[in-house]
């Protein structure tokens, strides 16, 4: 039975590319938004879900942060690194002058800001639920849009026309796409990991923060990602993402997390899994696996007396 994954539809958008990418022979679930996605996966509708998580550009997706704090565990298996160019779509005879009101995703708004602002100045730009949404809907005879921004392969897929191509404020803008499944055994280390984490303060106090930075400090654990996000509880409240380098099997990964479970009010942990640019970790002196087995041996004897 083919793997079915979830993802953020309909067939055009990026997602459905990084998808495609990561699981060529997985059948395809498309869901009118991320939270859908990842809502099929958790009622076993699919297997799993492919979901944008941040941007070169933009920074992070806080509904991808958000869902993953809030709703039922989900653990990443993957994660991939997609280019992503924009270009502008319209119906057939349409010129870049008519064009008064654009369709696309809110991330695509802010990754062609300059292009909408020194070509579109007078243009209406409306969110639409994806980038593809956006180019279905323009396609649409009566459609009140005359233009979409999307991939172009979504204006083939949907018969429109390129305006204009690689509309984006820079041309090596990268989205970073993970799989997630519920969860279950997690993938092996590869020696080149990733480890993702939400982190909920026990109770707010000066020094939480870099107490939390601290127990990846000290063991030697390079962060490359840290946000913070409101609880929603009230203006100040807030929890923390982190992405860091190594696997929860590695020793130094496993001790900084005991050592947030510890002093944290909760620590979800949201998988290890291989990184896209198979870059390794660098392991500062005194954090292999090795030392951290050599001094716990160490402990053992001193505790026995052997001094
Ligand atoms: O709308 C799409 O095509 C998507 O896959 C979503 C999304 C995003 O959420 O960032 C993915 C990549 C691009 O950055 C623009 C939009």
């Amino acid at each position: 039975m083919s793997l079915r994954l979830a993802y953020l539809g309909p067939e055009g958008t990026f997602t459905e590319e990084a998808l495609r990418l990561m699981k060529p022979g997985a059948e395809r679930l498309p869901c009118a938004t991320v939270s859908a996605a990842l809502n099929a996966c958790r009622a076993g509708e699919a297997d799993g879900a492919v979901v944008p998580l941040e941007n070169s550009l933009e920074g992070a997706i806080t509904t991808t942060l958000d869902e993953f704090a809030w709703g039922e565990p989900l653990l990443i298996s993957a994660e991939l690194l997609l280019p992503v160019q924009f270009s502008l779509l319209a119906r057939p005879d349409t010129e870049l002058r008519h064009i008064k009101r654009v369709y696309t995703h809110p991330a695509a708004i802010t990754q062609c800001r300059g292009f909408i602002a020194r070509e579109l100045p007078d243009a209406v730009v409306v969110a639409a639920p994806s980038t593809a949404a956006a180019a279905q809907e323009v396609s649409l005879p009566g459609s009140p849009y005359d233009a979409a921004i999307a991939a172009r392969i979504a204006g083939e897929h949907y018969g429109l026309v390129e305006i204009a191509a690689n509309i984006g404020d820079r041309s090596d803008t990268v989205t970073r796409f993970v799989r997630v499944s519920r969860p279950g055994p997690l993938p092996e280390a590869t020696g080149s990991d990733r480890t993702t984490l939400v982190v909920f303060l026990a109770d707010d106090h000066p020094g939480a923060l870099l107490e939390m930075l601290t127990e990846f400090s000290v063991r030697g654990v390079n962060l490359s990602r840290i946000e913070s996000r409101p609880t929603g509880e009230g203006i100040g409240r807030y929890f923390f993402h982190f992405d860091f380098e190594g696997h929860v099997s590695d020793a130094r990964v496993g001790e900084a997390l005991s050592g947030l479970h510890r002093i944290c009010g909760e620590v979800r942990f949201l998988g290890s899994y291989p990184r896209a640019d198979g870059v390794a970790p660098q392991i500062k002196r005194g954090t292999a696996d090795a030392d951290f087995a050599e001094a716990g041996d160490w402990l053992t004897r001193i505790r026995s007396g052997q001094v």
